[in-house]
């Protein structure tokens, strides 16, 4: 049984892109509540509005109308600097390609968000980024570039990263796309680990083996979504 209590709830979103040739709305009237410790997927085609809704729940972008609450903050009524230190403190984003600075070690790159958000003394910050990197099983690596590591490892570094400032949501756009089949399965273990332990995950993917590893799925068609299974 979770909360009653969404941590996340997404009141008729609706997101249009104006473009030269038109508008194109993406996300048509969207209605959704996520709760703590819930294991989401989301699968949809090409287009569908999978990177549109991510980008939605985590602020990177505006709603065009709409509500996105997340426990009793109404994300979409921040400001750009609100949403960033909100964002840096409560959702740990994960995208396909990682996204890793590829100047800094795995371990700057760690400490990077909680620089950000201010919320560890440096000593424990770095107690803290080689603590998430032996979760993940790169403490040997700490020191080292992204480019000296695999893409697995370097997408375990991201997990790492997102976890810097304990969030309790994790948004992943497609985070095992570009992984053989071998690797995917450890990041789908991690992410159920975060899930057991109460963090939300939400993926969105258009892999549809995502639906065997998830707890709850939804699918999203032409910018409408839909409840598809949930074992809550
Ligand atoms: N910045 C933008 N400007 C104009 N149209 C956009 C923009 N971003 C997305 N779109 C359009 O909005 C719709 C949804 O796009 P979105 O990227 O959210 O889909 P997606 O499901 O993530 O697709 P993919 O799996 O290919 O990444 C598509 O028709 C896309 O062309």
């Amino acid at each position: 049984m979770h909360n009653p209590k969404p941590l996340l709830s997404l009141r008729q979103v609706v997101k249009v892109y104006p473009t030269r040739s038109g508008d194109i709305t993406a996300l048509k009237g969207i209605d959704a509540e996520f709760y703590r410790g819930e294991f989401v997927g989301i699968v949809g085609k090409s287009g569908a509005g999978k990177s549109t809704l991510t980008h939605m729940i985590s602020g990177v972008d505006q709603v065009t109308s709409g509500e996105v609450w997340f426990e009793d903050t109404p994300v979409h009524t921040l400001s750009e600097d609100q949403k960033a230190l909100w964002r840096g403190r409560h959702v740990g984003v994960v995208y396909q390609t990682f996204q890793l600075m590829p100047s800094l070690s795995l371990l700057d790159n760690i400490l990077l968000p909680m620089e950000f958000c201010g919320t560890y003394q440096r000593g424990k910050s770095e107690e803290r980024a080689l603590e998430l990197l032996r979760a993940v099983e790169l403490e040997d690596h700490a020191f080292k570039k992204p480019s000296a590591i695999s893409g697995g490892q370097q997408q375990r570094a991201a997990i790492a990263r997102a976890l810097a400032n304990d969030p309790p949501l994790i948004v992943a756009d497609e985070p095992t796309g570009n992984l053989d089949t071998a690797t995917a399965e450890t990041i789908f273990s991690l992410f159920e680990t975060l899930a057991e332990r109460g963090t939300t995950i939400l993926i969105v993917s258009h892999d549809r083996s995502l639906e065997d590893r998830v707890s709850r799925l939804l699918t999203i068609t032409d910018g409408e979504l839909s409840e598809m299974r949930s074992l809550r």
